[in-house]
């Protein structure tokens, strides 16, 4: 009795003395870590040989980066690369960066997606989008969700049955433009049309209240992805965070309310169920269920928009264009019985249409790069990209790049053809493993733009001059205000 007395008080002595040892310790090995860390690093920096600075202190250079990316000419990324060349690094939004501005090294980094380099988009993104959404996730969960998309909604045969469907949603919008003097705004015009196809596509929802209010929620959310995360309710982000929790309450209940549970949310969580280990909690299936939906609605709507916007402005600008198209589609219909509609081999056989649609992303596109960061060391020429940096392939600086695209600067969709038929490179849809699964999808819906644009409009004049500003996403300074002259049929 009296041993274990004195085991148990040596016990208790030692324990305290390992605790004292710990006030002490812990900090030390911290410190320790720290060092080590920053040590590494700047071995890192040092060895890397990349050119290019990291500016301030934790900063770096994010404020010279967001005031200058806005600018269509001589740009961040114009005149760093002028300054060290197409690959230097820099530090932005707390992160060691590497813009990569050549055709290779944008190549290369598309082509290593889950080898050298992984989708990492930036933390705001995971936040207001959830973090299940495609462009955050990778490894099994990212496989599942691009192999579950790419064989439901893109799955070519249904897209094929809901041509006359979106047919009907792009006519819905333009017959509303009346040419009786009235100012049309196009951007607001067009993020509802691509913003109801999308919805339909997804979840099946036709044009009504939910809807409309749905819309209206993505445009303060997609302002705070790139905003500082700050949640405070007058910032940006604060903003973001309280309209993604109307749109999840919005969608909570047009979920339970739908009569058929048999549709993209309710197959994936079937799916998630016979994928995800046994007793993974449901929670999670919901919420990674709803994190595939609101990521679509943001990636298959704003993107399109954009591209319908920009393509009225370029072709309202170039009348050589405008009547090349009317021919193009004047054609296509002189091949069709009389009430037959535009379908989706149609689509893939109007060259023009389709370069018209290159063209525009080339100029102007909301994906001016991607995010990835680096799984490891990895050389280019004479540098290192050391392991764990943000790497941003920057495909603009490859899209306007004189001596691929002659005069680079001139909206000229003409340029395919004269190009001998040899393709030029373009990322508009990015590259690599992670190709946009909805670009046909978005191609058929813009030639169906095209398409209704030309036959319904002789031309259309644009009223004020608008700015167009980059970042974070290329926007018009009066939303392309235009009126319209209706076609005598
Ligand atoms: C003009 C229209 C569009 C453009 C310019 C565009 C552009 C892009 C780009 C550049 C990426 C690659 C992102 C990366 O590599 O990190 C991407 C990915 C994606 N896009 Fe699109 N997109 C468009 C339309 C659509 C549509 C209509 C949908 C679906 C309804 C869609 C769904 C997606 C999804 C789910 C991803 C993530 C793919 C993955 O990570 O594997 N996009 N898009």
């Amino acid at each position: 009795m009296a041993s274990t007395l004195g085991n148990t008080l040596r016990m208790e002595k030692l324990d305290l003395a390992i605790g004292a040892g710990h006030g002490m310790t812990i900090p030390l090995i911290l410190l320790a870590t720290v060092a080590w860390w920053i040590w590494l690093r700047k071995k890192a920096h040092r060895e890397s040989g990349l050119p290019g600075t990291f500016g301030l202190p934790f900063i770096g250079e994010t404020l010279t980066y967001v005031a200058k990316m806005k600018t269509p000419l001589a740009n961040f990324v114009d005149l760093k690369t002028q300054k060290y060349g197409p690959l230097f690094k820099s530090s932005l939004f707390f992160r060691e960066t590497v813009f990569a501005s050549d055709l290779e090294t944008v190549k290369m980094i598309v082509a290593k997606e889950g080898r050298s380099f992984v989708s990492d988009y930036p933390t705001s993104f995971a936040l207001l989008l959830g973090r299940f959404n495609g462009l955050n996730l990778q490894g099994e969960n990212w496989k599942r969700l691009r192999r579950y998309v790419m064989s439901t909604i893109m799955r070519v045969d249904l897209l094929k049955e809901r041509m006359a469907d979106i047919e009907d949603l792009v006519v819905k919008t333009l017959d509303s433009w009346t040419d009786d003097g009235r100012t049309i705004y196009v951007e607001d015009e067009t993020k509802t049309i691509a913003f109801n196809i999308t919805a339909f596509i997804v979840l099946n929802l036709r044009p009504g209240k939910v809807s409309h209010t749905l819309q209206q929620d993505y445009y303060p959310l997609i302002e705070g992805m790139f905003s500082l995360p700050i949640n405070l309710p007058w910032t940006i982000y604060g903003k973001a965070v309280k309209a993604r929790e109307r749109i999840l309450k919005n969608l909570e209940e047009f979920l339970e309310s739908r009569p058929v549970t048999d549709d993209v949310f309710g197959n994936y969580v079937k799916l998630l169920e016979e994928e995800l280990p046994p007793g993974s909690p449901a929670g999670l299936k919901h919420e990674m269920g709803l994190d595939l939906i609101t990521s679509l609605l943001f990636a298959g709507h704003d993107t399109t928009a954009a591209t319908m916007v920009f393509a009225v402005k370029y072709i309202g600008e170039n009348p050589n264009v405008l009547a090349e198209l009317r021919k193009e589609h004047e054609e296509l219909l002189s091949r069709k019985k009389p009430g037959e509609r535009v379908n989706w081999d149609d689509c893939k056989t109007l060259t023009f249409s389709n370069n018209i649609i290159t063209e525009t992303l080339r100029m102007c596109n909301i994906s001016t790069t991607v995010f990835r960061k680096s799984l490891e060391d990895i050389h280019v020429g004479e540098y290192v990209i050391p392991k764990g940096y943000q790497v941003l392939p920057y495909f603009r600086s490859v899209h306007f790049n004189p001596e691929i695209y002659p005069d680079p600067y001139t909206f000229n969709p003409f340029r395919y053809q004269e190009s001998g038929g040899s393709k030029l490179p373009f990322f508009g849809f990015g590259g690599g493993a992670r190709l946009c699964p909805g670009m046909d999808l978005a191609r058929a819906e813009l030639c169906l733009f095209l398409h209704h644009l030309v036959m319904k409009f002789e031309s259309w004049e644009l009223l004020g001059n608008d700015v167009v500003s980059f970042f974070p996403f290329p926007r018009l300074s009066k939303r392309l205000p235009i009126r319209v002259k209706r076609r005598k049929v």
